[in-house]
């Protein structure tokens, strides 16, 4: 029992034991699970505690590298809005003041926006704050910060003025509390009429004329074809019309009217070009309005509500009054002029036009950018150009003569071109030595004929020669225009004629016969030119020239195109004085005879500087055919030369080697249209003589010099005689040179032996005889030495004999008197006959000297001396004078 209870126990023990050893090891696997968990916990705990701050630093990472992109991307976004600014307000729209100065837009390049500030950004660099007003909208100023709005109201007229090409921009201002000293710094504008006041109480007809200005605009500049100003300035490069800026500066409240007015301003004045900078007068809303406000708290464009700005500094006043004395000063001085090549068709176009129904041309730019025309044709027929010296006449006349010129090919039109003052701008048309080039169509330039009248009266005769062919043409071909003889004969040469003649006044002047000549052919060229294409441009700087022809109503009737230079006084019609009050290098054309409803005004390019035109002249030239002959140049200063003279080239040795029957004495150049010799035939016949009168030494051994040697050019060396007698030693130069150049042919004489020549000479008279020339140089001076006997008869009386028998027998006399009285003298008094003077010239002889038996008629010719000129009379072809230049020396 006690074993049972023994092993009872046992096992009770045994299990016991069992369930406390697992017991206890789940305890252990517990207390172990217990202390992970702790440790978990723990771990966790302390995990737990580290998140936030990693979190933050992470956050402060991500924070700052936000940061640092926001501001590289602000900086970047800055830079570029400075960019994009700089370029919406290039030059002087956006410049800082320091070192500012005016860069006006250039052709067709929009003005842009101006700056008034910069954008309030901090930590940038700073970025412009624009605001748009020329050709783009109107600026309303409002804000407790008078000063701040003083400062934009400067910075945007001056940027705008500086902006524009001077006069470009022009202020009104209405300045009612301040009266006008709100813009004190732009006064000198004033004195160029760039800016006016209207006082208080202007301001309705102020807003009146803005809104006409706008009307008229519209219907005449833009006039359906162009939306706005700057689209016409982007399409054409013109700006027709300036900007016109109205800064209204406070008043009273606007009346209904006004208010009207100003709404209307607003919407339609920026495609006009007129704006206006506004302080204190409210403006109705509208896109093109931009609204600063500029408070003492801060400034900000766009509204209240817009973007903070930080206003920059007014400019400077002296910079304001400087730039403005500047722009005034330019206008004063007259605009720049528009270029020559406005006025040229493109190269590829050039020669295209057909003159037969006439001549069209542009002269200059209209005031709305469109050419201004003229033409010349049925109708007008002629042109009258009138303006004081220095007003552009030699100018405009290049530039109209260019226009033709590249046109018009030489077969369509001819110019004929005379200058009656000094000078050789015309020259440049000709062959010159310094340019080969010359006008293809000039066919001559008479240049410096200021004292040549007679030049002019040779254009005209030959003009009127020349309508007297074309007149004939029509009635063979029985039509009576020139584009009909062009349709009815095409391959004839037909073009038109243009006949400039600058201060033509001088052609007409006097009372003597050169005078009525010229206004007679004028007038028969100014009546029937119209309808055979030629026409006259005649120009004057002074009334008394056309005072010529006011006399003559027939024919100043004939010049319905007028063209006046400003300040030309009577070129238009008597009520109308719009020459008056025209800018430098603009003209009135007027098509209508100077009516005032024909006016039209042009600003004329600068044509006729030598760089200018030469450039159209050589492309032209080149143009040319190539049988093309220059122009002809006459210059009234120059001296011709012998060798030069086409009729002495042309004379020549008888084919036969024989004398020649008729020999010819050249004496000097004819002033004519053709360069020709005045010559003096020397046939067997009586008094076939040459008198040379007048005290001058160089023009008088001149004469005899180119008749010795052009008679010795036609006789076979050692056929003819030329005896030489100098009594002058002031010809003895002259003479012994001749004597020198005769060589074998010649010999000398003087006044121990001219009556040897006298004597041996009659008595010579009585066999057949070679040819025989006496050259005698200043012969009255032998007088004394002639009235010794020599044989029979006194040295004068042979002399006497030889001019009267000589001639029939070959035997000449040309001989130089030093006055009239001294050759009647040696002939044999005063009462002499002087058939045996078969032809004479007279230097300083005057007319009158030259009457009785010497001239037809009474009471001499028509002749004042002038330097170096010798009127020319031959009794056996001549009934008037001829005005003859003598030619140079020959070496
Ligand atoms: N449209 C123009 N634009 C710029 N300059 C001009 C223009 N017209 C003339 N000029 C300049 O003015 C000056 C005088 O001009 P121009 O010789 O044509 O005058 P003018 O009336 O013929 O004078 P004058 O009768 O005294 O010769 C010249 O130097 C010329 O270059």
């Amino acid at each position: 029992m006690a074993d049972r209870r023994g092993q009872l126990a046992s096992r009770v023990r045994d299990t016991l034991a069992e369930a406390l050893g697992a017991t206890r090891t789940r305890l252990s696997a517990a207390q172990a699970d217990l202390t992970a968990g702790r440790e978990r916990l723990a771990r966790v705990q302390r995990a737990a505690a580290a998140v936030p701050e990693r979190v933050g630093a992470q956050r402060d990472r991500r924070i700052a590298e936000i940061d640092a992109r926001y501001s590289t991307r602000i900086a970047e976004l800055a830079r570029r809005a400075a960019d994009a600014a700089r370029q919406e307000a290039p030059g002087c729209a956006g410049a800082d003041w320091a070192g500012w100065t005016p860069t006006p837009a250039r052709r067709a390049e929009p003005p842009g926006a101006l700056r008034v500030g910069t954008v309030r950004i901090d930590g940038v660099d700073p970025v412009p704050a624009l605001v748009p007003l020329l050709d783009a909208g109107h600026v309303h100023l409002s804000g407790d910060d008078r000063a701040g709005c003083d400062a934009v109201v400067s910075a945007l007229l001056l940027r705008a003025v500086g902006r524009a090409d001077p006069g470009a921009v022009r202020l009104i201002g209405y300045d009612p509390d301040q009266l006008g000293g709100g813009l004190a710094g732009f006064a000198p504008l004033g004195t160029a009429g760039l800016l006016t006041f209207v006082g208080p109480g202007g301001l309705g007809p102020l807003l009146d004329d803005l809104v006409e200005q706008i009307r008229r605009i519209n219907e005449t500049v833009l006039a359906g074809e162009y939306a706005s100003l700057r689209e016409l300035a982007a399409a054409t490069g013109r700006r027709p019309e300036p900007w016109r800026v109205a800064v209204l500066l406070g008043g009273e409240e606007l009346n209904r009217h006004e208010r009207g007015q100003l709404d209307r301003v607003v919407r339609a004045g920026a495609a006009c070009g007129v704006h206006l900078v506004v302080l204190g007068v409210p403006l109705p809303e509208d896109p093109t309005v931009t609204r600063v406000v500029a408070g003492v708290s801060g400034a900000r464009i766009g509204g209240s509500a817009g973007l903070a700005v930080r206003l920059d500094p007014p400019p400077p006043a002296t910079l304001v009054t400087e730039t403005c004395r500047d722009v005034a000063a330019r206008v004063n001085a007259g605009p720049p002029p528009t270029p020559f090549t406005d006025l040229l068709p493109p190269p590829e176009l050039m020669w295209r036009e057909d003159s037969a129904d006439g001549l069209t041309a542009p002269i200059g730019e209209g005031p709305h950018g469109r050419p201004v025309r003229l033409t010349l044709g049925d109708y007008p027929p002629h042109a009258l150009i009138g303006g004081p010296s220095g007003t552009g006449k030699t100018n405009l006349i290049f530039a109209w003569i260019g226009a033709l010129a590249a046109r018009y090919s030489p077969a369509e039109l001819e110019f004929y071109l005379l200058d009656f003052k000094e000078g050789v701008s015309f020259a440049r048309f000709a062959q010159g030595r310094r340019d080969p080039s010359w006008l293809p169509h000039m066919r001559l330039v008479g240049i410096n004929v200021n004292t040549d009248r007679e030049f002019g009266l040779a254009l005209l005769r030959f003009l009127t020669d020349e309508l007297r062919r074309r007149a004939d043409a029509a009635k063979k071909h029985e039509v009576t225009k020139l584009a009909e003889l062009r349709a009815v004969d095409p391959t004839g040469h037909w073009p038109r004629i243009v006949a400039v003649v600058d201060e033509f006044q001088m052609l007409l002047a006097g009372r003597d016969v050169v005078a009525r000549e010229a206004a007679d052919l004028l007038e028969d060229l100014a009546r029937r030119g119209r309808s055979q294409g030629i026409h006259l441009v005649l120009a004057s700087q002074d009334v008394r020239g056309i005072e010529a022809l006011w006399g003559r109503p027939a024919l100043v009737a004939q010049f319905t195109l007028r063209i006046a230079l400003p300040k030309a006084l009577r070129i238009l019609a008597e009520r109308n004085d719009a020459a008056q009050s025209l800018p430098r290098w603009h003209a009135v054309v007027n098509a209508e005879s100077g009516m005032v409803e024909g006016n039209e005004v042009a600003r004329i390019p600068s044509a006729s500087d030598w760089e200018t035109w030469s450039g159209l002249q050589h492309r032209l030239w080149r143009m040319r055919s190539p049988d093309a002959a220059p122009a002809r140049l006459f210059d009234g200063d120059a001296i011709p030369r012998l060798a030069d003279a086409p009729d002495f080239r042309a004379l020549a040795v008888p084919p036969d080697g024989t004398a020649p029957r008729n020999p010819v004495a050249l004496l000097g150049e004819i002033i004519d249209v053709q360069s020709r010799s005045a010559s003096l035939r020397l046939p067997r016949a009586p008094g076939r003589n040459l008198a040379v009168l007048g005290t001058r030494v160089d023009e008088a051994c001149a004469v005899l010099d180119a008749a010795a040697r052009s008679l010795a050019r036609q006789h076979p060396p050692g056929t003819a005689r030329f005896s030489i007698a100098c009594l002058d030693p002031d010809a003895d130069p002259m003479a012994r040179a001749l004597y020198e150049d005769l060589a074998d042919d010649a010999a000398w004489y003087d006044e121990e032996t001219v009556g040897e020549l006298m004597a041996e000479t009659a008595d010579g008279l009585s066999g057949p005889g070679s040819p025989h020339y006496l050259l005698l140089f200043a012969v009255d001076a032998a007088a004394g030495a002639l009235a010794a006997r020599m044989g029979r008869r006194t040295g004068l009386e042979q002399l006497r004999r030889i001019m009267h028998d000589g001639p029939e027998r070959r035997t000449h006399v040309l001989a130089w008197w030093r006055g009239v009285a001294r050759m009647r003298a040696d002939l044999g008094g005063p009462g002499a006959r002087t058939d045996q003077i078969g032809a004479w010239v007279a230097l300083d002889a005057h007319g009158d000297e030259l009457g009785s038996s010497l001239y037809p008629g009474t009471g001499g010719p028509d002749w004042y001396p002038r330097p170096w000129r010798g009127l020319f009379f031959d009794r056996a072809v001549q009934r008037t004078g001829q005005v003859i230049i003598p030619y140079g020396p020959s070496r």
